[in-house]
Formats: C-alpha cells, structure tokens, sequence
C-alpha cells in the first residue's frame, strides 16, 4: 500500500517541479507535466512530460556512474500512486549554492555575454563565433540561483571560489565539465546534441559531494537534433520548437504581447509528448512502454 502524497510535507514548489520532505533523511522530487515557454508556464499541460523527464535522469543517473543523491528506485514503496513514475526518493543533501552549467555550444545567456565581451563568466573564446559554434572544449559558466520568476546570474569561477571555496568550486568545475562530457557522447551517439546542461550538487551528511536535482533533462539542457544543426542557423530545441513554432507562428501570440500564451491545439500537444518520448527512447535506447506509472 502506497502512501498518500498528502502524508509529505510540502517544501519547495518551481514552475514545472515540487519537493517534499518524506522523513527527516529524505526528500520526494516530483516532475509535473506542465511545460514552460518563453518564461510562462503554459496553461496546457503535456501528458506524462513529468515521467519522460523522471526517467531521463534515471537513465542518466545509472548511465553515468557518478555517486547521486537517489535513495530507491522509480516504484520506491514510498512514492505515492499520484505521482509514480514522476516522483524520486532522494537524501536530503546540504545543497551548494551555484548553478553549474557546463556549453559545449555558444547560445541563449552565453551568446549574449560573448556578443557584448568576448567571454561567458569570465573565459575569453576565441572572436569570430556565432549562435550554435562549437565551444571546445566545452566551459564551466555558473550561475547564482535565482529568486522565483527571475533569470540566473551569470558568474565567474572567481565568484564561486569567493562564495564557497576554491577547492570545492574546483571540484564542481571538474564535475560539471566531466558529466557534462560523458552525457554529450552519449547523446551524440544517438545523433542528438547536448549543447549544454545545468547540474546541482549536495553534500551528505558524510561529507560526500554528490550530483543532485534533476539530469540531463529536456528542462535542464539544451538538446538539438543533430540532423538539423548549423551554426549561425536557427536551433530549433529538440522537444520545445514544435510549441514555440505555433505559439509564435500560427497561434496569433507574440512574445510582446504582454499577454499569457493561449492554450495548446490537442495535436501540438501529441506531438510535443512524442518528441519527449523519442529523446528519451533515442537517447536510453529503452523503451518508454516499460517506465512506471503509466495509464493504468
Ligand atoms: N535535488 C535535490 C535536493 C536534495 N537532494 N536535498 C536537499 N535539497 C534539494 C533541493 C532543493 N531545491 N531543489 C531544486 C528542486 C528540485 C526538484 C523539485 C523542486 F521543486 C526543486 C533541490
């Protein structure tokens, strides 16, 4: 018998994800279906997104064989029928601070830093680069975590040393950059680009830094189809372009419009849950039929 969500404690709730406290030790992470886009949350959500992305990092976390904050399995006794599939037992961990987000690909925030100064947190690259060059090899371009609603700051590794010390902002650097590496050749495997990625780390109460939050998701990296890639061409986002394609090109909403997005079309919204699904089935090489918590 599973427990009731309502059992656990409530806190934390982001856009797209929630956190409970399930006892004094452990945590409950739970992936909604709702999908951002152009920093609003869409009022439709897309079916089994959260357990897309559940899975991804499950994948990841075993694919990558770097000591995590997970505490079961994806049908844990502990998480609750509600939220099975999408929901994770972890540790509790001391979370360090700093958003560590590791470019292979110079885009989004890092293309605006280069275009005004040349660098992205303080590392120079080479002049010359436009939207989607390759940056290699790939840099570490932190970020403060910012309030709910507001965009992360960019900072320097400089920075992060002041904040937490220079031997643990070394060892996040490292971290990010081989994690980083390690999920990029697996994607690029698979014929998909990891152009960049964002990792959180924790400390146990042994002292140990483990890899946190969520993996090498759609929601916490940047995946292009490799088929459609150039650089100084448009790059569309693997699972977000079929819905930032209407929104902006057939729905009659514009990103200045200073008005929400309009509901999602029933056949965007199949089509966005598929491309979740075969970035998970290209990327795991499993299939998705065999993942918890499905339409029962
Ligand atoms: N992971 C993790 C984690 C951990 N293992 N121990 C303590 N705190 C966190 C923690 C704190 N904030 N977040 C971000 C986050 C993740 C998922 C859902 C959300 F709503 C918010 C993660």
């Amino acid at each position: 018998m599973r427990p009731e969500l309502s059992e656990y404690t409530p806190i934390y709730s982001g856009k797209v994800r929630e956190l409970y406290e399930v006892d004094d030790e452990h945590l409950l992470l739970v992936a909604s279906d709702r999908i951002s886009a152009y920093d609003y949350i869409l009022d439709t959500p897309i079916p089994d997104k959260g357990r897309v992305l559940t899975a991804m990092s499950v994948f990841f976390f075993d694919a990558l064989g770097v000591p995590n904050h997970l505490a079961g399995p994806a049908d844990d006794p502990r998480i609750p029928d509600a939220v099975l599939g999408r929901a994770l037992v972890t540790r509790r961990l001391d979370m360090v601070p700093v958003e560590c987000v590791a470019r292979g690909y110079l885009t989004g925030s890092g293309l605006k830093e280069y275009r005004a100064n040349g660098e992205v947190c303080g590392v120079s690259l080479p002049a010359g680069l436009v939207d989607g060059s390759r940056i290699d090899p790939p840099i570490f371009t932190p970020a403060t975590k910012a309030a709910v609603g507001d965009h992360d700051e960019n900072v320097s590794f400089e920075r992060v040393a002041e904040d937490v010390g220079i031997e643990l902002a070394t060892r996040l650097r490292d971290l990010t950059l081989d994690v980083y590496a390690r999920g990029a050749d697996i994607a690029r495997e698979r014929g998909i680009i990891l152009a960049d990625t964002k990792f959180e780390f924790g400390r146990s109460s042994d002292g140990d830094l483990l890899l946190a939050d969520e993996v090498l998701t759609p929601d916490s990296s940047r995946y292009w189809d490799g088929a459609l890639y150039a650089p100084g061409s448009a790059l569309p986002s693997f699972d977000k372009q079929i819905v930032r394609d209407w929104l902006t090109k057939e729905s009659g909403w514009s990103t200045d419009s200073g008005t929400p997005p309009p509901p999602l079309p029933s056949d965007v919204v199949d089509r966005t849950r598929a491309r979740y699904i075969e970035a998970y089935e290209r990327i795991s090489g499993l299939s998705f039929d065999d993942w918890p918590g499905g339409a029962a």
